[in-house]
């Protein structure tokens, strides 16, 4: 990693009640979201690499059009090297952002088709949404797969479990590739994970002590959970070495069934986020 940090561009949403975050114009990806409870939800290493075409390690990375190694693209595509543009109009601290990403020479002599894909990211007091659209905009069919690659910050992982993956078929990338079903309840992240959860449909809620986020999504039915452990976190140079003890990731994805996108249609992924803390 270079240690002369170029200035992040970002835009910065924030609501009347006191909720605020941030996204990166590098990636479209968010950065930071404290809900109006104030604590810090997202992960953002700081050891992140912020240089022009490098993957910033934290917050909201967007894969596509290929999720991890599933195609002939550099890790998790290319989306999130690139740097994408505001909407014109949009003002800083308002409830909304918008940011767009077109087809360039430099994408399509990685991918050659023509595109243009929004992220929107909508704050309210207690909830954030991340909508994902992608339109083709060329004269032939494309297909992808695509995550929102959330890493949610945690205080200390030993007291993290994820509820509403019981008995969702998941393939575990560190037992070979192995499809298994899942038995917990309440998923306790302690042991290295890296699993595809297949049409996870229901909410999934993200449990820390008395914290609780519950997550949802539309259009994308696949989750990935994700967390290097501590042997794995050593050997990932943007990462400190304690990192995986504060964060996991909780991917809402689309990657079992390929989205095929004909000529002018478009398709639309969202990973809402709601702060539910003594809501019940
Ligand atoms: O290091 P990256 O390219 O950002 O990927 C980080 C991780 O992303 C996903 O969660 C994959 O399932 C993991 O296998 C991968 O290690």
């Amino acid at each position: 990693m270079n240690s002369f940090q170029p200035a992040p561009s970002k835009s910065y949403l924030a609501t009347a009640g006191g909720a605020a975050a941030a996204v990166l114009h590098h990636g479209a990806q968010l950065a930071s979201w404290q809900s109006a409870k104030g604590t810090e939800n997202i992960y953002l290493s700081e050891l992140a690499d912020f240089f022009p075409g490098s993957a910033v390690r934290g917050g909201v990375p967007i894969c596509f059009p290929q999720f991890s190694t599933l195609g002939d693209l550099p890790l998790h595509g290319f989306f999130r090297n690139q740097i994408w543009t505001p909407v014109p109009g949009g003002a800083d601290g308002t409830e909304i952002v918008r940011l767009q990403l077109r087809d360039t020479d430099e994408t399509r002599a990685l991918w050659p088709h023509a595109f243009q894909a929004e992220l929107q990211v909508t704050v309210a007091d207690h909830s954030l949404e991340i909508a994902f659209s992608v339109s083709n905009t060329g004269a032939e069919v494309f297909s992808f797969t695509a995550a929102l690659h959330t890493y949610f910050r945690v205080t200390e992982i030993a007291n993290v479990a994820i509820a509403g993956l019981q008995n969702v078929r998941y393939l575990d990338k560190l037992k070979e590739n192995v499809i298994d079903t899942e038995t917990s309840a309440r998923l306790l992240i302690d042991r290295p994970l890296d699993r595809i959860y297949y049409n996870t449909t229901g909410a999934l809620t993200l449990e820390e002590g008395a914290r609780q986020l519950r997550i949802s999504t539309q259009g994308m039915p696949d989750t990935v959970v994700w967390n290097p452990g501590p042997e794995r976190c050593a050997t990932i140079a943007d990462l400190p070495d304690d990192a995986w003890r504060h964060f996991v990731c909780i991917e809402a994805a689309a990657i079992d069934a390929p989205i095929s996108l004909a000529p002018g249609a478009t398709w639309r992924g969202v990973q809402k986020m709601e702060d539910i803390q003594g809501d019940r």
